[in-house]
């Protein structure tokens, strides 16, 4: 089947078939209020060719700088490596880029003007993290610190460049091991494939270089658990997740839940939070 697109339904376009892109995806194939699924790019179309046929409505396989031209909402699920490749070029034809791999937006952040010259958005879901609508909310008045721990599984830090950089030897320990405290920006820098959450947290709140970020290595945890500990003049919260790993270790399967929920919010006729 090919295109049963309502004609004033929202085209969507994704980036990257891993674990966050194909639920989104698959979402979208099952259908939601406004929107219709358009084009996807993949690194190796064998590799996605069954997946790709088992969809009701298959969607045009086009390479990751053209999507914007077939879609009016464009989402990365890509290694942070392609988000410049994949954001530019939609941005600059004024549409919306959905941004996971917000970890790399920091060193990317003239992306965010560009939109705004050509009338184009990036949109970051809250993704694995939870609170993003307190933190957004407390940053209308003021923020004093917003302070974040990350515990991983070793299998969920696995390969991390400041793990490699600095030699340590994770798949030995037997107790928690804090292998980073700093901020966010450079909590990215040397996990950009682990702590995009503390990017979206910053900039929700007061910026990638006063948010602190602690990250630990623990054997003992088999979920990404994330702890928040704000503190506003409105208000004081902390909140904690423990997100289960999906098929991608380093990634926790509210991840793409929280991009499905973004996407029913853009024509939905109720919509519940910030
Ligand atoms: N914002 C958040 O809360 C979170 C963000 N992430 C980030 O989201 C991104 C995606 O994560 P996953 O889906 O788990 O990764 P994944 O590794 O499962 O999937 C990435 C996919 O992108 C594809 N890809 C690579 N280069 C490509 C190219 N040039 N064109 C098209 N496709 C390409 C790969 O083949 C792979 O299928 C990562 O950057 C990850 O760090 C992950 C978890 C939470
Ligand atoms: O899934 C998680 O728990 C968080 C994560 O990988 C990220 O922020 O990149």
């Amino acid at each position: 089947m090919t295109d049963q697109k309502a004609s004033n339904d929202l085209r969507v376009a994704i980036a990257g078939l891993g674990s966050i892109g194909s639920k989104i995806v698959t979402a979208l194939d099952q259908g939601i209020e406004g929107l219709a699924l358009s084009a996807v790019a993949v690194r190796d179309p064998a590799k996605h060719q069954a997946f790709l046929s088992g969809l009701r409505h298959r969607p045009q396989i086009l390479p990751i700088d053209q999507l914007g031209d077939a879609a009016d909402i464009v989402v990365e699920c890509a290694p942070s490596s392609q988000l410049r490749a994949i954001v530019e070029p939609a941005v600059k034809r004024g549409r919306s880029a959905v941004v996971v791999s917000v970890g790399g937006l920091l060193d990317n952040f003239d992306l965010v003007d560009l939109a705004r010259a050509k009338g184009g958005r990036i949109l970051v879901p809250t993704g694995a993290l939870i609170g993003l609508d307190a933190v957004n909310a407390a940053a209308v008045g003021t923020i004093h610190s917003v302070k974040m721990v990350t515990r991983k599984p070793i299998d969920g830090l696995r390969g991390a460049p400041f793990i490699v950089q600095n030699n340590i030897d994770i798949d030995n320990l037997r107790e928690p091991l804090k292998l980073f405290e700093g901020s966010a920006r450079d909590a990215a820098k040397g996990f950009p494939a682990n702590v995009n959450v503390a990017v979206a947290l910053s900039l929700a709140g007061i910026g990638p270089d006063r948010t602190q970020m602690q990250v630990w290595a623990d054997p003992t945890v088999t979920r990404n658990v994330h702890r928040i500990e704000v503190e506003a003049d409105s208000a004081r919260f902390s909140m904690s997740i423990e997100n289960i790993p999906s098929e991608n270790p380093k990634t926790g399967m509210i991840t793409a839940l929280s991009v499905i929920a973004l996407l029913r919010k853009q024509r939905a006729t109720l919509c519940v939070g910030t």
